[in-house]
């Protein structure tokens, strides 16, 4: 008599890695080779400003490694530091200065700026943000970039999300017809996700369109029951590991986008995510690991959207 394995097999799935970091190697080598190409066939070495006000050690390590980035990539990669007494006035300068400037093509106010900076009233982000030029906008964080997304013609993807499209489609992860659930509704990451996602063709890459979208927030109703609805499930909320297994269906595939710093009972911090990668490794088909999943890919797109603007000039 045969034996149905099915009713034997103890039931426990082990996730499929999605290796962030391989991927995002993979689109800088291609960023690069494009670069050398652009720059061979006479157009300018391609310029990357990133403005860095006060001392974040987060921050230092994120500019950092965008500038490490560029550099392989043949990109001028360039940081601008300036004193956490920095005034709101004196950044509108630099970033004029910079919009002007016909070397730079890319310019980055890093987030988020000091909280008790502009001489302790804080920043007005926005104002900052606005100033830009969106034709040197390479997170696409100014208002006609981001009404160019919602309209399904985008000028630059922002990179975090675009980042995620492009590991769901080159590790062949269909989104249409499928249940997406985005957990997080932040302008830099939840917003531009569930929109990409939504397009109906293939504005944001067309293997990526199509999805049905729920945005999930800290005022969802029976968030663990939104969550195992889904299909896909994006993490983006900055609270460590708060997504449990309990949260997540059988076969799902996890995007953890959270970078959380937590003590490591060692004296010393690690970093995790958004998701309980232990208890989601049982449950999901595949998953992102943190580090290594997402946050390499948001540098990789950093520097495709630097030379598509250096392209643009
Ligand atoms: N890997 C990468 O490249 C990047 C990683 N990050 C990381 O991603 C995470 C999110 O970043 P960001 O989008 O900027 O964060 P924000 O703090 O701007 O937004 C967080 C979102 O999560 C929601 N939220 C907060 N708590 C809960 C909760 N308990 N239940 C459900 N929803 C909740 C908030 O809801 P509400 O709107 O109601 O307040 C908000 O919409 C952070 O860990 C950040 O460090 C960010 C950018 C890039
Ligand atoms: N104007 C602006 N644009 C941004 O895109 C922006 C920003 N401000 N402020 C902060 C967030 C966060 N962010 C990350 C980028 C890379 C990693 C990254 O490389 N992470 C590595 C580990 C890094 C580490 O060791 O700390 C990993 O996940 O493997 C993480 C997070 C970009 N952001
Ligand atoms: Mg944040």
């Amino acid at each position: 008599m045969a034996i149905n394995s099915d009713v034997l097999e103890v039931k426990s799935m082990t996730a499929r890695l999605l290796d962030g970091k391989r991927v995002a190697a993979e689109i800088r080598d291609e960023v690069g080779n494009e670069v050398r190409a652009f720059v061979q066939s006479g157009g300018p070495t391609p310029c990357l400003t990133a403005v860095l006000v006060g001392e974040d050690p987060a921050s230092q390590v994120y500019v950092r490694n965008k500038a490490k980035a560029c550099e392989k990539a043949g990109i001028d990669g360039r940081t601008m530091r300036l004193p956490a007494d920095t005034t709101q006035i004196q950044l509108v300068e630099v970033v004029r200065g910079l919009n002007a400037d016909p070397a730079v093509h890319g310019i980055l106010v890093q987030l988020p700026l000091p909280a008790g900076g502009n001489g302790g009233q804080g920043f007005n982000e926005r104002a900052i943000l606005d100033t830009v030029d969106p034709n040197k906008d390479v997170d696409a964080f100014s208002p006609v970039n981001v009404g160019l997304l919602m309209q399904g013609r985008p000028r630059f993807l922002p990179c975090t999300p675009h980042g995620i499209v492009q590991l769901l489609h080159r590790e062949k992860i269909s989104v249409a017809g499928k249940h997406v659930v985005v957990v997080g509704r932040s302008d830099i990451v939840g917003k531009p996700m569930a929109m990409m996602l939504a397009q109906r063709d293939g504005s944001c890459g067309r293997e990526v369109a199509n999805a049905t979208v729920t945005i999930a927030h800290s005022r969802t109703a029976n968030l663990a029951e939104v969550c195992r609805s889904a299909d896909i499930l994006i993490a983006a909320v900055g609270v460590p590991e708060m997504i449990g297994g309990d949260m997540v269906a059988d076969g799902a595939v996890v995007i953890d986008v959270g970078i959380n710093r937590v003590e490591d009972g060692a004296g010393g911090y690690k970093l995790v995510g958004d998701v309980n990668f232990a208890e989601a490794m049982d449950k999901a088909s595949a998953i992102t690991p943190v580090p290594g999943g997402v946050g390499p890919l948001t540098i990789a797109m950093l520097l495709h959207n630097t030379l598509l603007a250096a392209k643009q000039s």
